[in-house]
C-alpha cells in the first residue's frame, strides 16, 4: 500500500532544542493515525511539518509521492487549502458567521460563489449530527457542536488528509468521545486520512494506529500502548 503522506528523516531544531531528530512516518489512505507522547516531545512540530506549516531543516515531506516541503510559499499555501483539512483545539470558527458559512468558507476562499458553497456546506450537517444548526453562530453552539462544525469545515473541500491537534482538548469526556467517533468515521467515509495529536489514550484508541513520539523520534508503534 503506498503512502498518501510520508515524512522521511525529518529534522527540526529551534536554537539548541531538537524538536524532530530524524522522523520517518507514513500515512496510508483512509487510515487514522494518533500521535502521542510527553509534552515537548515534538508532536505538534511533527504534525505541522507534515501539514506544510513548518518547514523541516532536513528530510522530505511527500504527498502522494510528490515532494511538498520545498514548494514556494504560495504553492504550499494553495496546496494546504486544497488538499488538507485542519481541526484544532478551539477558537477556529469565525464568531460573526453562521455555522453554514463557517463550513462554506474554504470553498469560498477557492473562489466558489457563496450560494453554491453554502449549499455544498449544508450536506455535511446531517452526517455530523448538526441538522437544524446551520444558522447558529458559534457563540450559540455547545463546545462539541462547534467542534463538529470545525470538522465539517475541514472536510468540505474533500481533502486528502485531515490534521487534528488535540481536537477534544477543550471537551468533557463524553462529548470528546462523540466528537472523535464522528471525526474518525466521517473522515474515513469521505476517503481522507487522519493525523491527530492527542494526550488522551482513550481518544487515540479510536484511531487505526498510534505512534509514540519521544525526544523528537518515533518510538513504539502500537494500537494498545498509551503515552
Ligand atoms: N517556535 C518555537 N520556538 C522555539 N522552540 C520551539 C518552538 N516550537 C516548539 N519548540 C520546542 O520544540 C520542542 C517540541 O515542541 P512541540 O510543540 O512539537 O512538542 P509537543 O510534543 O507538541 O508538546 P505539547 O504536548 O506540550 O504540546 C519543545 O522543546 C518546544 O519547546
Amino acid at each position: 500500500m503506498s503512502a498518501v503522506l510520508a515524512g522521511n528523516q525529518l529534522t527540526k531544531t529551534y536554537g539548541s532544542t531538537t524538536a524532530l531528530a530524524g522522523v520517518d512516518i507514513e500515512v496510508h489512505g483512509r487510515e487514522s493515525l494518533a500521535i502521542m507522547g510527553p509534552s515537548g516531545s515534538g508532536k505538534s512540530t511533527l504534525l505541522h511539518t507534515l501539514a506544510g506549516i513548518i518547514r523541516p531543516d532536513g528530510g522530505q515531506v511527500l504527498l502522494r509521492g510528490e515532494r511538498i516541503d520545498n514548494l514556494g510559499e504560495e504553492r504550499l499555501s494553495a496546496l494546504r487549502r486544497k488538499r488538507f483539512g485542519f481541526v484544532f483545539q478551539f477558537g477556529q470558527l469565525l464568531p460573526e458567521l453562521p455555522a453554514e458559512e463557517n463550513v462554506a468558507l474554504p470553498l469560498m476562499l477557492e473562489g466558489m460563489p457563496r450560494r453554491k458553497a453554502v449549499k455544498q456546506a449544508r450536506r455535511w450537517f446531517e452526517p455530523l449530527g448538526l441538522d437544524g444548526l446551520e444558522l447558529r453562530r458559534p457563540g450559540q453552539l455547545s463546545g462539541g457542536q462547534a467542534q463538529r462544525v470545525a470538522i465539517a469545515r475541514a472536510l468540505v473541500i474533500e481533502p486528502d488528509v485531515v490534521f487534528a491537534d488535540e481536537p477534544t482538548g477543550a471537551l468533557d469526556q463524553t462529548t470528546g468521545t462523540e466528537v472523535i467517533r464522528l471525526l474518525t468515521t466521517v473522515t474515513r467515509d469521505q476517503g481522507a486520512s487522519l493525523v491527530m495529536v492527542t494526550h488522551d489514550a482513550d481518544v487515540a484508541a479510536h484511531c487505526d494506529r498510534i505512534l509514540q513520539v519521544r525526544d523528537g523520534r518515533i518510538g513504539v508503534h502500537s494500537p494498545y500502548t498509551s503515552a
